[in-house]
């Protein structure tokens, strides 16, 4: 089938982005790994989605699938994006919308200057939410995060188990550039202490009000930024007593802002949402 898509990007994390409101789309994983492939595909860090929502006083869902084929429940540069997306095609003329995920309801708003603003919802800092197998029960505690050990070929790695609808595993390297992410990232996001996998966060302090970020995300590998990522680590920085509110990301791609109130608060990610190209693709059927 011909499937017509928007080639799109959040701060460099690319997506292809496709109105299932006027296409019938039913991909198998091996028809989206396809679709994400940056040779024998369009090629993309994710595919997103866009459905209309049965669920009274939201507007659209957005479901969202890795480069490797797999759906999964939230992605944050992904969320501005399909703002961007439905805004363009005049599927809505709201320009605070209420969106269905996997992992919940998210609420995007564009604001005057073109960047877009969505609340992520709460974060969950506990490993019940990611899942994350606690048998080994030596965490230490930071005020009032908790750390856990991750053994990683021998190394231990001290990491924050982080929930934003999806799971995050966030270290603190003194210096993000020479932090091994190429190399720990796959380590981590299959370590057998998480079922499901995690996405893998190396942040770099700046000061309270900043950091550099880079992320081996679950089921794309590194990508030039993740939105998801970086509220993840913008929490278990301020529960650890390193961050204030807000904070400005720095990432390969480009700069988000996040800011958190605490608690049961969402969190806000502030950032920047691209179209690049139109185009058509013809899908094989599966087989
Ligand atoms: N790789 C992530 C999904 C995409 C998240 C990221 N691109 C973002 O902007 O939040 C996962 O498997 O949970």
């Amino acid at each position: 089938m011909k499937l017509k898509f928007t080639k799109m990007h959040g701060a460099g994390n690319d997506f292809v982005v496709i109105d299932a409101i006027h296409q019938h789309v039913d991909f198998t994983p091996a028809q989206w790994q396809r679709l994400g492939d940056r040779r024998f595909g369009v090629g993309a860090d994710q595919m997103l989605v866009v459905e209309k929502s049965q669920a009274e006083g939201v507007d659209f869902r957005y479901r969202i699938y890795n480069a490797d084929g797999g759906e999964v429940e939230q992605c944050g540069n992904g969320a501005r994006a399909f703002v961007k997306f439905v805004t363009d095609k005049g599927l809505t003329s709201k320009r605070a919308i209420r969106v269905e995920t996997m992992s919940g309801i998210i609420e995007p708003k564009l604001e005057d200057d073109g960047r877009i603003t969505v609340a992520m919802g709460a974060p969950v800092l506990a490993p019940a939410a990611v899942p994350f197998d606690a048998s080994n029960l030596d965490s230490r505690a930071m005020g009032e995060d908790t750390l856990w050990p991750l053994d990683v070929q021998g190394k231990q790695v001290w990491i924050s188990v982080v929930s934003m609808g999806n799971p995050h595993a966030v270290q603190v390297v003194e210096d993000s550039e020479a932090a091994p992410v190429l190399a720990e990232g796959p380590l981590i996001e299959h370590h057998p202490r998480f079922p499901r996998r995690v996405n893998a966060g190396f942040m770099q302090i700046v000061d309270r009000h900043s950091i550099k970020l880079r992320v081996f995300e679950r089921g794309a590998g590194e990508t030039l930024a993740c939105g998801t990522g970086a509220c993840a680590a913008v929490v278990a920085g301020i529960r650890r007593g390193l961050l204030d509110s807000p904070v400005a990301v720095q990432t390969h791609g480009g700069e988000l802002s996040i800011a958190w109130a605490g608690g049961q608060q969402a969190v806000m990610m502030t950032g920047p949402a691209v179209s690049v190209f139109e185009g058509e693709i013809e899908i094989a059927a599966a087989g």
